[in-house]
């Protein structure tokens, strides 16, 4: 069988590190004009569910750059070390041994293991000698309605206990009562006590009301220093959604065409099928272009799309591959 190939993105995954964002002053005459056409939105969004997203012959090269690209995660009540060790070393190795040799690949990890602020220390020891970031997902995590300063304190117990990257939520007040200064104050110093640790906002869109507060919040977000910015804590009603993503995205582009500063995405909540993980490859790669398909600036949070996708490569080898296929890719 000949080695996997997308003919567009190269394997195995480089895991680059990326500038962080250094923000920028609050500009609220930006913030103001910022519109979201939610019709033309969603109609794009209708249009791109339908259809194939990455030819046949590629899908098992770009379901290797989807493992990659994993913040792979556990976020439950019962979580226990057990469960985080057995998760890394998942992490270490996503699919079989003989998968991975017979798709011509080798030394293929998922992006980061996201775990809560309890959990860290574990991860961190489970994932010695790798290259794989702890992600932890702290700032009271999901509501973010604990007291201020212990959800700052808890970024730096996170930071402290070995977290490369923290995912903080964001007070939805903020956005519903479109105080975007506290918004931006609040993000800022979320920042701030990540100190070298990347910062993933999670917006929580599904609470937001509406596509242009989503707009606006990712937009401020991104001024206050955000190095990526993330759809969902996965609690919410409504999670990851086609047309919050197109949303993000565009802020991400607007944000670079007016700074030249490249900002992350991670769709995150509900992502659990290998055939939504290539739409959402395709999506980045027609929006935002390649950079986007590298960890530094793409991730999944997800707790269950790996075992999908093991399943799709498993077929793949076995030759059921194209039938299965046709019948998951729609
Ligand atoms: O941040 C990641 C999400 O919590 C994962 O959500 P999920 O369990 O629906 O995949």
């Amino acid at each position: 069988m000949p080695a996997p190939t997308t003919g567009l993105v190269s394997l195995p995954p480089a895991h680059p590190s990326h500038d962080r964002n250094p923000g920028m002053a609050l500009d609220l005459d930006w913030v103001a004009s910022v519109q979201a056409n939610t019709s033309a939105i969603e109609r794009r969004a209708a249009s791109l569910g339908g259809r194939r997203s990455v030819k046949k012959e590629y899908q098992a090269a770009w379901l290797l750059k989807a493992i990659s690209l994993i913040d792979l995660t556990t976020l439950a009540g019962d979580d226990t070390p057990g469960r985080v060790q057995r998760l890394c070393a998942k992490a270490r190795q996503p699919v079989r041994a003989e998968t991975l040799t017979a798709l011509g690949m080798e030394g293929l990890t998922v992006g980061a293991v996201c775990v809560y602020h309890d959990m860290v220390e574990t991860a961190v020891r489970a994932l010695e000698g790798t290259a794989i970031p702890v992600a932890a997902v702290s700032t009271g995590f999901p509501a973010g309605l604990s007291p201020w300063h212990l959800r700052v304190q808890e970024i730096r117990e996170s930071v402290a206990a070995g977290a490369q990257e923290i995912d903080i939520v964001i007070s939805r007040r903020h956005v519903l009562t479109q105080n975007w200064q506290a918004l931006y104050d609040e993000m800022r110093e979320m920042r701030e006590a990540c100190g070298e640790a990347h910062v993933k906002a999670i917006l929580a869109t599904g609470e937001l009301g509406t596509l242009r507060n989503v707009a606006k919040a990712s937009l401020i977000c991104m001024m206050a220093g955000a190095d990526f910015i993330k759809t969902s804590t996965g609690k919410e009603g409504v999670n990851a959604t086609l047309p919050v993503s197109l949303t993000m995205i565009r802020a991400i582009r607007d944000y670079q065409d007016r700074t030249g500063i490249l900002v992350g995405y991670k769709p995150a909540g509900g992502i659990a099928k290998a055939k939504d993980a290539l739409l959402y490859l395709a999506l980045m790669k027609d929006e935002l272009g390649h950079p986007w398909l590298q960890p530094d600036l793409f991730r999944f949070g997800a707790s269950s799309l790996l075992g999908d996708i093991e399943r799709q490569l498993e077929h793949h080898l076995t030759g059921h591959y194209s039938a299965a296929n046709r019948h998951a890719m729609g």
